[in-house]
């Protein structure tokens, strides 16, 4: 039996970090995705004792013999519960993370120690101890701020709960899921986002779960319809950085100063508000005095991401050079480096866009637009 899944990657439009402290935050899934493909081996068949792991971009493989899993990871068949998502525990975390250890994942992409861990801990808790191949492969680059992570958790989740589904009608295409489903793949997702963030928000399993664009309040979600065209230039300074770090830094900068930065959260809270009114807005105001009114929006939010300490000198570097051609930019994600999101006006030329990336590129980063809002998760059969 095989199904695939596939889960979007997101841009956060405003509000990122300060919803991890319950402000408001406005992000959109984007059509660059992650896939996943499960392969459950007949009963009958050869290596019907392992769970393989392959993430083809890399050419890496991770295996582990199903005995080898039991020893390890304590479970009680009992108590394996798919239809409920739990926490990793501590405990198991640190046995989960000898087994990553034991594959010797190369030096150059230890990296991937919290995405495998991850893995372990969706796959043994949805379906248990069955053998499988399971193969990823990504357009999403890993850790830039657009959502890699949660679009792995997202993708992961979708293709186990659908093996273990009743209904597998073969399909030609992409279908999504159901609502209860939705909502159950949601919930496991951020129980993995927590294992490779520390402490997430959600809204970036959430938007990738759900696709479209979203406004997201702890946990509480609101789709958007948006009311204008939105065209957003991505710029990945391609500076390696660590979503959980950059998120562990704001806390603790939040516990040295908790006064102070709950008045940066309540603005980046009001500046979210405002940014999904705006897109929303029905009224008269032209689209020109709309995207005025973003552009403002979206400088204020990267000050503040500036007061957060989450910026760098990559992300200055794309920002002056787009204010040369009078764009306004700000950071996307966690920050520290990744990716990096630059309006386009409607009046905009074609030609200056031009211009602006060959200067982007030309300092090393590297340039792409991508479609905004449109799917979540979907499977195939
Ligand atoms: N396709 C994937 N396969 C395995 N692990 C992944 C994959 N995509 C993301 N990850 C995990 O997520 C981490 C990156 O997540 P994060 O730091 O939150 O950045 P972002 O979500 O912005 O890409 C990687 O270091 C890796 O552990
Ligand atoms: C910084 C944060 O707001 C977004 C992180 O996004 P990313 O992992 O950098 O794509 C964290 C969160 O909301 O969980
Ligand atoms: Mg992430």
């Amino acid at each position: 039996m095989e199904v695939k899944a596939r889960a979007p990657g997101k841009i956060i439009l405003a509000g990122e970090h300060a919803v991890v402290h319950g402000s408001t935050a406005v992000a959109a899934a984007i059509d660059l995705y992650t896939y996943v493909t499960l392969r459950l081996p007949r009963q009958s068949a050869e290596n019907n004792d392992r769970l393989t792991l392959q993430l083809k971009d890399l050419s890496l493989e991770f295996s582990w013999s199903l005995a080898r899993l039991k020893e390890a990871i304590p479970c009680d068949s009992s108590t394996l519960s798919p239809s409920t998502p739990t926490s990793c525990s501590g405990e198991t975390l640190k046995s989960i993370a000898v087994l990553v250890e034991e594959q010797n994942i190369p030096e150059a992409k230890i990296w991937l120690s919290s995405g495998i861990s991850t893995f372990l801990w969706l796959y043994t808790s949805i379906i248990g101890f069955s053998p499988a191949t399971v193969i990823i492969t990504t357009e999403l680059p890993y850790g830039s701020g657009l959502g890699s992570s949660a679009a792995f958790c997202v993708a992961l989740t979708a293709a186990l709960i659908a093996s273990s589904s009743s209904d597998k009608t073969r399909s030609d295409g992409w279908s999504s899921l159901g609502e209860t489903n939705l909502e159950l793949l949601n919930k496991w997702a951020f129980e993995g986002e927590k294992i490779i963030h520390g402490k997430p928000s959600g809204i970036d399993n959430t938007v990738s779960a759900y696709g479209n664009m979203i406004k997201f309040c702890s946990g509480e979600i609101t789709r958007l319809q948006s009311n204008m065209p939105l065209r957003m230039l991505i710029t990945n300074t391609k500076v390696g950085r660590n979503t959980k770090a950059l998120v562990s830094g704001v806390s603790e900068r939040t516990l040295r100063h908790p006064d102070a930065m709950k008045s940066v959260f309540n603005a980046v809270d009001s500046i979210s508000k405002e940014l999904a009114a705006t897109i929303q807005s029905k009224d008269e105001t032209s689209v020109a005095e709309k995207e005025e009114s973003i552009k403002e929006l979206m400088e204020m939010n990267q000050g503040l991401l500036q007061s957060m300490a989450v910026s760098h000198g990559s992300i200055d570097t794309v920002i002056r050079t787009t204010a040369k051609h009078k764009l306004t930019s700000k950071l996307t994600g966690a920050g520290g480096g990744g990716c990096v999101l630059t309006l386009l006006p409607t009046s905009v030329s074609g030609t200056v866009v031009d211009k602006v990336v060959e200067e982007l590129e030309s300092s090393g980063f590297q340039c792409f637009t991508a479609s905004i809002g449109g799917n979540g998760a979907q499977i195939c059969f």
